[in-house]
C-alpha cells in the first residue's frame, strides 16, 4: 500500500493528555471530538459564541463551555470544527490573537487552509485530523470501543512533533482504532469535497430522486419506488461497504447482476465522467470555494431555494410515510447534538 497508515501503537495518548485541548464548534464533529477526548482522560474546553444554541448541550453533557477567544487562550491545542464559511472571521477575531509559540492549530477539513482563507503565523503547528465519517458515527463507534477511520497531515510542523501530535489526538477520538491515514491539507480538501459532490451527496441524492420520479412518473406507486430506489440502497451499499463491489454482486441475483453489469454504464456514462472531471476541476482551480463563499456572504439565497426545493420533493413525504411504519429504522442518529 503506498499510503501510511497508523494504528493505535503507533500513537502516544499522553502527548494530548499532556495539553489543554480547546474544541471551537459543538456541532457534528465538535460534540463526537470533545466527548471522545474527555472519556480519553484529556483536559477539554469547549469554544462557543455567547447565545450559540450549542452551549446547553455542551453544558448539559458536564463541558466547560467558553468563548473562542478564551478558549483559545487557554489552550494549547485549539480544534477548528465551526462551520467551514465561519472560520476565517472565527480566526481573524478570536484565534489568531490568541496564538503564540509552541500552540497547535488542529482543523477536521483542510477548506479554510487549501484555500488561503486561513493564514498561521510559522510559529505553530498546523494540523488536520479528519474523521472519514460523520460526527455522529464517530461518537458512536467510540463509544462502542470501535473507530472511524480518520485523515492525518500536517501543514506546519513548527515544534518538529505535529504529527506525532495529531496522531495523539486521533487516538483520543477512536481513529487509530480503524486507522488514520497521512495525507496532505489539499488532497484531503479536494478529495473530500469532491467525493461529497459527485458521489456521497450531490450524486447519491441526484441518482436517488431521479430513479423516484421516473418510476413514479410512469404510473408506479410511490411507495413501491421508494423501497427500490431509496431504502434498499442502504442494503446494497451495506454489501459494498462489507466486501467491495465484487461482493454485493455475488449477493444479489444473477438477473440482478446482468442487469448492473449491461446498464449501469448506460447511466454513468462518458458524459457524466466528463462532468465529473469538470467539478473536480472547479474544486482544484478554487472556482467551488470562491464560489460557495461568495454565495456564504450573500446570505445563501441559492442554498436556501435549493435545500426548500429538496425537502419539497415527493419522496421525502412517502420516506416519512414508510419510515414511519418501520420501527427498526427510525435509529435516531443524535446523541447529544
Ligand atoms: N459533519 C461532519 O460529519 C464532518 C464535518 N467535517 C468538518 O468539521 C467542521 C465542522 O463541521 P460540522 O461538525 O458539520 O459543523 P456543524 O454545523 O454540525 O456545527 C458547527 C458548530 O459550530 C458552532 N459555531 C457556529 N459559528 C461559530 C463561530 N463563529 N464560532 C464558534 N463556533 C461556531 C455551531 O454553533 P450553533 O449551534 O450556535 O450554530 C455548532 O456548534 C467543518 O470543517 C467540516 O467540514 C469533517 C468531516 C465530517
Ligand atoms: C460526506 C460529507 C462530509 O464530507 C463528511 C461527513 O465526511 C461532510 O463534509 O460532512
Ligand atoms: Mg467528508
Ligand atoms: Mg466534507
Amino acid at each position: 500500500m503506498s499510503v501510511e497508515v497508523y494504528y493505535d501503537d503507533n500513537a502516544d495518548l499522553g502527548l494530548i493528555q499532556a495539553r489543554k485541548v480547546a474544541v471551537i464548534g459543538y456541532g457534528s464533529q465538535g460534540h463526537a471530538h470533545a466527548l471522545s477526548l474527555r472519556d480519553s482522560g484529556v483536559d477539554v474546553v469547549i469554544g462557543l459564541p455567547e447565545g450559540s444554541k450549542s452551549r446547553p448541550k455542551a453544558e448539559e453533557q458536564g463541558l466547560r463551555v467558553l468563548t473562542p477567544a478564551q478558549a483559545a487562550a487557554e489552550a494549547d491545542v485549539i480544534m477548528v470544527l465551526a462551520p467551514d464559511t465561519a472560520q476565517r472571521k472565527l480566526y481573524t477575531e478570536s484565534i489568531e490573537p490568541n496564538l503564540a509559540a509552541g500552540k497547535a492549530l488542529f482543523f477536521g477539513h483542510g477548506f479554510n487552509i487549501r484555500y488561503g482563507l486561513i493564514k498561521p503565523p510559522a510559529e505553530v503547528d498546523v494540523a488536520m485530523v479528519a474523521p472519514k465519517g460523520p460526527g455522529h458515527l464517530v461518537r458512536r463507534q467510540y463509544a462502542d470501543g470501535k473507530g472511524v477511520p480518520c485523515l492525518v497531515a500536517v501543514e506546519q510542523d513548527a515544534s518538529g512533533n505535529a504529527l506525532a501530535l495529531a496522531l495523539a489526538y486521533a487516538k483520543g477520538i477512536g481513529g487509530t482504532r480503524a486507522g488514520a491515514i497521512k495525507t496532505t491539507f489539499t488532497e484531503e480538501t479536494e478529495t473530500d469535497l469532491f467525493g461529497e459532490q459527485a458521489v456521497l451527496c450531490g450524486g447519491a441524492s441526484a441518482l436517488v430522486q431521479t430513479g423516484f420520479e421516473v418510476l413514479t412518473e410512469a404510473g408506479y406507486a410511490p411507495e413501491v419506488a421508494y423501497f427500490e430506489c431509496l431504502h434498499e440502497l442502504k442494503l446494497i451499499v451495506d454489501l459494498m461497504y462489507e466486501g467491495g463491489i465484487a461482493k454485493m454482486r455475488y449477493s444479489i441475483s444473477d438477473t440482478a447482476e446482468y442487469g448492473d453489469l449491461s446498464r449501469g454504464s448506460r447511466i454513468i456514462d462518458s458524459r457524466v465522467k466528463d462532468e465529473m472531471r469538470k467539478i473536480l476541476g472547479e474544486i482544484q482551480s478554487g472556482e467551488f470555494a470562491r464560489e460557495w463563499v461568495a454565495e456564504d456572504e450573500a446570505g445563501r439565497p441559492n442554498f436556501k431555494k435549493w435545500q426548500a426545493e429538496g425537502a419539497a420533493h415527493p419522496i421525502e413525504e412517502t420516506g416519512k410515510k414508510l419510515r414511519g411504519m418501520m420501527s427498526w429504522v427510525d435509529r435516531p442518529i443524535t446523541e447529544t447534538a
